[in-house]
């Protein structure tokens, strides 16, 4: 991530401040959580809020609740963070916060009272105008529901502005719940205008049917693109004729995995074969690095979606753009989730909210803002020369740096 940095900055010839700034975290709080565990024994938990730059606005990104986090990490996640929020126009830094915790272990009220703690641990460094967290690995809305109530009582009023992605019924919005796969959907669209002048009819595989993979082929369906492969952790299914995605749903909801849909001329796919089909689109929305300089040459989609984060590494990435493959970047591509966030926000603040569709519209008009930018930006770069997601770096640190140099900073 540092390197790209470094060469978005050569690219748009900001001056060498520009990495000095961005290469490091503004501010890093630690903060220990004691929890009374269900056995009657203290454990303390060891939290961290990572603040990585605020020259655009509050900071914000998510909480991650996952055994192995580390600190090294969050400041990684948080400083990604800065370039998505800037890269899709938002009012926004970047940050990140993490407890190493496998969440799994702990009963309900356990991890209630670290989700407590660790908001009345970090209250007087967070709030609406400051640093705004909402749900990352092993969290979720009701983990934010009982955090904005921690905060409130702190404040002594009603603060629903300080995390997102809360529930409907507590300052909610309902499109979060598919926000992310709806933005995956869009940028797919999108590029497959330029690339074959519609989305219709077109051909994708998708890898993961989670929140991310499940919403993203629901809205690509919808589009008129055929879903002809999914997995799961266990492996998938493929039909080079099309697969009922409300089946296919029906099934994993029914048995727990997608393996066992199975309708005539449906085959069974392993994770690592379904990157290689031949397919239009590939839509990578489980795992990190599962696009690798050993599988690239067999990659035969010519557009890819990273849904997930990270699933493309960078030598497989420049054996794809010299095959003349398109790589949608996670940063845009599955920033979804983070713009929605940004739109509960808003709601919350003026304390007024949009329906559903009204959301999903606004939603839309941000994504297709910063597809065009994007787009635009990597034409006059020269598309053979760089790479979408170095455009869309350049597109971010852009932003960044006229906040910068306009405050005086640089
Ligand atoms: N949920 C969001 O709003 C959001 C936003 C941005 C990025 N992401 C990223 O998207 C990715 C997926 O997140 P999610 O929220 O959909 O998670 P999720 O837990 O809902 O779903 C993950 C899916 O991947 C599958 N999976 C697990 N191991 C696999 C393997 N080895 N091979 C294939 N599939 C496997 C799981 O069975 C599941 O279907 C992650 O990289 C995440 O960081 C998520």
């Amino acid at each position: 991530m540092l390197q790209t940095l470094k060469r978005a900055i050569e690219l748009g010839g900001y001056p060498q401040e520009t990495y000095e700034i961005l290469s490091r975290p503004q501010r890093i709080i630690t903060v220990s959580i004691p929890v009374k565990m269900d056995n009657g024994k203290m454990q303390v938990f060891t939290g961290y809020r990572v603040q990585h730059n605020n020259a655009l606005g509050p900071y914000k990104g998510g909480i991650r609740f996952h055994p192995e986090v580390t600190l090294e990490e969050d400041i990684a996640l948080a400083t990604v963070m800065t370039f998505k929020n800037a890269l899709n126009g938002l009012p926004y830094g970047g940050g990140k916060g993490a407890i190493a915790v496998d969440y799994k272990k702990l009963s309900k009220r356990e991890l209630e009272e670290l989700s407590r703690g660790y908001a009345r641990a970090l209250a007087p460094f967070i709030g609406p105008e400051v640093d705004i967290p909402a749900p990352d690995v092993g969290t979720d809305p009701q983990v934010m529901a009982w955090m904005v109530d921690e905060y409130s009582k702190i404040a002594g009023h009603n603060v629903p502005g300080v995390f997102t992605a809360k529930p409907v019924v507590l300052w909610g919005n309902p499109v979060r719940e598919y926000s992310t796969g709806f933005g995956v959907a869009v940028w797919a669209r999108e590029a497959a205008k330029k690339l074959w002048g519609g989305i219709e009819g077109k051909t994708v595989a998708v890898q993961g049917f989670g929140n991310v993979g499940y919403w993203g082929a629901y809205w690509l369906e919808k589009m008129g693109a055929k879903i002809v492969a999914v997995t799961d952790s266990r492996g998938g299914v493929y039909n080079p004729n099309g697969l009922k995605l409300a089946e296919v749903k029906a099934v994993k909801d029914k048995t727990g995995t997608v393996m066992n849909y199975d309708t005539s001329g449906t085959k069974k796919v392993t994770n690592e074969e379904i990157l290689e089909l031949p397919v239009d689109v590939l839509v990578p929305a489980a795992l990190e690095n599962v696009i690798h300089k050993g599988n690239a040459n067999n990659i035969k989609a010519k557009l890819i979606v990273e849904g997930a984060n990270g699933p493309t590494t960078a030598d497989a990435e420049k054996i794809l753009h010299s095959r003349g493959v398109w790589i949608l970047p996670d940063l845009a591509a599955n920033a979804g989730g983070v713009v929605m966030s940004y739109l509960e926000w808003v709601e919350d603040l003026q304390w007024y909210f949009w329906d559903e569709e009204e959301t999903r519209n606004k939603l839309e008009r941000i994504l297709l803002d910063a597809f065009n930018r994007v787009m635009n930006r990597w034409n006059k770069l020269g598309t053979s020369q760089v790479t979408i997601r170095e455009a869309a770096y350049v597109e971010a640190v852009d932003r960044i740096y006229n906040a910068m140099k306009v405050r005086g900073w640089i």
